[in-house]
């Protein structure tokens, strides 16, 4: 089983409750999570990515165990090695390109001193995006999918071994998502990592071939 996970989570705001009671399980490396607005779709993904603690149940992913309530196991998410791309990117606005995409590869967060190593593996990704000459550009400087290239770069430097994308082609034009679509396709498939997917947008159901989990109200 690639994905295993059968959770709860109960969330409260000011005026009401949320109830999040779902089950993903698959066999598949792609894996996409579609259904209306407001279902729990987000908060799945951020309780996979270590955000958000579940109340109770199991997330594990191909025989990694991510949590476990009842054996009390919460891997925290710094360890959970997992990529998570937004859909506004998140990227850091004060850093520039290539301080973005090393950012995960000091452990405390913050890219101040650059060995010969890190410093070729942010060069590798930047070329494989080629996005190597924005390397000294900051966020703003960018357009909507260069800044998913850099995000995309981001997430794999640290060699995660999950990608978890909330719907990341939303803000892009529909040349470049179909363009996008297909690199991201690409590299799943050249780096088996597996990848879960949100979206609203049919098109990206039906370019990607992975299991379909309707999240329903
Ligand atoms: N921090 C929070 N506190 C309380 N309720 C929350 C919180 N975050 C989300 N919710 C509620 O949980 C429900 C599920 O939210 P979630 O963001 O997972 O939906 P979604 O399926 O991803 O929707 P969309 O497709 O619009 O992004 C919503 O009703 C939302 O209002």
């Amino acid at each position: 089983m690639i994905f295993d996970i059968a959770i709860r989570k109960k969330m409260l705001s000011a005026s009401r409750t949320f109830m999040l009671d779902i089950q993903v399980r698959s066999h598949r490396e792609q894996v996409i999570l579609f259904g209306p607005s407001g279902v729990g779709k987000s908060l799945t993904v951020k309780c996979i990515a270590g955000l958000l603690t579940p109340d109770s149940g199991t997330i594990k992913i191909k025989n990694s165990v991510l949590f476990d309530k009842q054996n009390n196991i919460n891997i925290a998410p710094q360890a959970r090695n997992v990529g998570y791309i937004l859909q506004n990117y998140a990227l850091f606005p004060h850093l520039n390109i290539a301080q973005n995409v090393g950012f995960g590869l000091n452990r405390k967060g913050w890219l101040n001193r650059i060995t010969p190593e890190n410093h070729e593996k942010i060069h590798h990704w930047l070329e494989r995006f080629q996005i190597a000459d924005l390397a000294r550009q900051y966020p703003d400087q960018l357009s909507g999918g260069q800044q998913q290239r850099v995000a995309l770069a981001r997430a794999l430097i640290i060699e995660p071994e999950l990608l978890l994308l909330d719907e990341p082609f939303s803000a892009l034009d529909k040349k470049l998502r179909m363009y996008m679509r297909e690199e991201v396709q690409e590299l799943q498939e050249e780096l088996k990592i597996p990848l879960m997917l949100i979206t609203h947008d049919e098109e990206d159901i039906q370019a990607f071939s992975a299991e379909l989990i309707e999240f329903k109200s």
